[in-house]
């Protein structure tokens, strides 16, 4: 072994967003990249990064090889590249689910090779520093753990078949992010990460389904100006300005989140079904009896990871506004009942949290623990008909979403992904403008918190 940081080379296959931005992070930590072409001019001015014309003669050479390809590309790119890894050496993907990437290295990957995998629970704009980092290794000798404080952010690193020395090795190589490392195995990765991320994403895109279903650009209409809107509005043209692949491979590929994405739809569909038939006694109970399950006694003394102060510094819109309107936010109400419905505590998986993450429970922590605000959202779901045909979409968007997550088909996913898409795109150049700071603000606020 002896590997050592000096002599070590680390290879990255797939220079997308994240390839680029780990090859960023990593040459400026001193560590050397290579790569071609436009890569090669883009990475001029660094160095210590070399660019080379295909895996296999990256992999030959390189002491780390870090898979950073879509993940429905995953099993194609380690049978092409595997075979040429060089002897010893230890392999690791950056893909969202960690299923279908193990399984391609334990299939592709010679048996001299050693597997620690990895996963930054951020998007290639965010600053690493803090974020979570999932670190993944084989056998599965260890229980999960953190390195640090794990309320602030983490990184995941999953040590799947590899030695101590080599998941050390790893870790040195990846501190340079200055992320909170998480250790897992696959298997709980992507347990933990279809609940935060997969459900998450499945209501965001549901929200822009609906609003495209009923050309609306929510920031254009007054009953959704302000407050919890504006994170709903920035966050659903963040995902949907972002490239499909992530969230369909994410969803399509966890063994976990089909469930997860079928009781979100399921949640969506029952709530809905009582606000139609004018059912008030039931609604409150089941939406309340869910709340209490998931903000438990004791924690109404806790800072709300999210104020009236940020909320309201984020809008698209240019109208302004005395108090937000009333608004169902069955949304919100389902994912309540949702997490209740699978026994979920979502603080449990703050350790694996990504920012998106972060925000959606700050959004719905806002709205159950102010409970006039909760009582005012159920009243207002039974008795203002303004809401039917947005809450009507949002239903069929939900329900479309998980069956087409369901069905694991990606083409369909990236049809719907993409028409919705190109609705909004007009918009996201100054959405990401907002979404940034929004971000960064948000982030820095709920950083602080115990
Ligand atoms: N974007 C995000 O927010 C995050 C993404 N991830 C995960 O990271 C991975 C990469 O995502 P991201 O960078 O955003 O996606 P990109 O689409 O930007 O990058 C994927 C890259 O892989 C390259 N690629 C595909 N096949 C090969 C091959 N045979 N040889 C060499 N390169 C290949 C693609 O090249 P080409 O375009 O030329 O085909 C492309 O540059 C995904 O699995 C994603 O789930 C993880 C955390 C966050
Ligand atoms: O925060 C989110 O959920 C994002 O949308 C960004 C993202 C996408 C894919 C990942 O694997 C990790 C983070």
């Amino acid at each position: 072994m002896g590997r050592t940081r000096e002599t070590a080379s680390i290879g990255i296959i797939g220079m997308g967003d994240m390839g680029k931005m780990y090859a960023q992070r990593l040459s400026d930590a001193g560590w050397r990249p290579e790569n071609f072409a436009s890569l090669q001019e883009e990475f001029a001015s660094r160095p210590l990064v070399t660019v080379f014309p295909n895996g296999h003669l990256v992999s030959r050479i390189s002491d780390f090889i870090l898979y950073s390809v879509e993940a429905g590309v995953i099993d194609r790119v380690v049978a092409q590249y595997g075979p040429s890894t060089k002897q010893g050496a230890i392999v690791g993907g950056q893909t969202s689910c960690k299923a279908p990437e193990l399984a391609a290295f334990e299939k592709h990957l010679p048996s001299d090779v050693e597997i620690v995998s990895c996963h930054s629970l951020h998007g290639p704009k965010v600053n690493p520093k803090g974020q979570p980092l999932v670190s993944i290794s084989l056998p599965c000798s260890y229980t999960a753990c953190v390195d640090g404080d794990i309320d602030t952010k983490p990184q995941v690193l999953i040590k799947h078949r590899a030695s101590d020395e080599a998941l050390n090795f790893v870790n040195e190589i990846l501190s340079s992010f200055g992320s909170q490392h998480v250790y897992l195995t696959g298997e709980m990765h992507d347990r933990i990460t279809a609940d935060t991320q997969a459900v998450t994403h499945a209501a965001f895109l549901s929200m822009g389904s609906a609003w495209q279903a009923n050309r609306q650009f929510p920031w254009e209409i007054s009953r959704w100006v302000g407050g919890i809107e504006n994170v709903k509005i920035n966050i659903t043209l963040r995902i949907y300005s972002n490239k499909w692949h992530v969230y369909a491979g994410l969803a399509i590929l966890n063994p976990s989140a089909k469930a997860q994405i079928r009781q979100y739809a399921d949640s969506v569909t029952d709530l809905y079904k009582l606000m139609i038939g004018g059912q008030r006694e039931e609604l409150k109970r089941r939406v309340k009896a869910a709340g209490a399950s998931v903000f438990k006694d004791g924690t109404e003394a806790q800072d709300l990871l999210l104020s009236d102060e940020v909320l309201d510094r984020f809008s698209l819109s240019n109208h302004t506004r005395e108090k937000s309107p009333p608004n169902s936010h069955l949304s919100l109400l389902a994912i309540v009942d949702c997490w209740s419905q699978l026994g979920i505590v979502p603080y449990d998986h703050m350790i694996c949290s990504t920012p998106l993450f972060r925000l959606w429970l700050g959004v719905t922590e806002y709205l159950f623990r102010n409970p006039d605000l909760l009582e005012e959202a159920l009243d207002t779901a039974i008795d203002d008909n303004t809401f039917r045909s947005d809450d009507l979409e949002f239903t069929f968007a939900a329900r479309a979403w998980s069956d087409c997550v369901s069905f694991g088909d990606f083409e369909s996913y990236r049809d719907r992904f993409e028409r919705i898409a190109q609705y909004f795109a007009p918009q996201f150049p100054e959405a990401a403008k907002l979404g940034d700071e929004m971000m960064k603000t948000i982030l820095e606020k709920t950083e602080q918190k115990p």
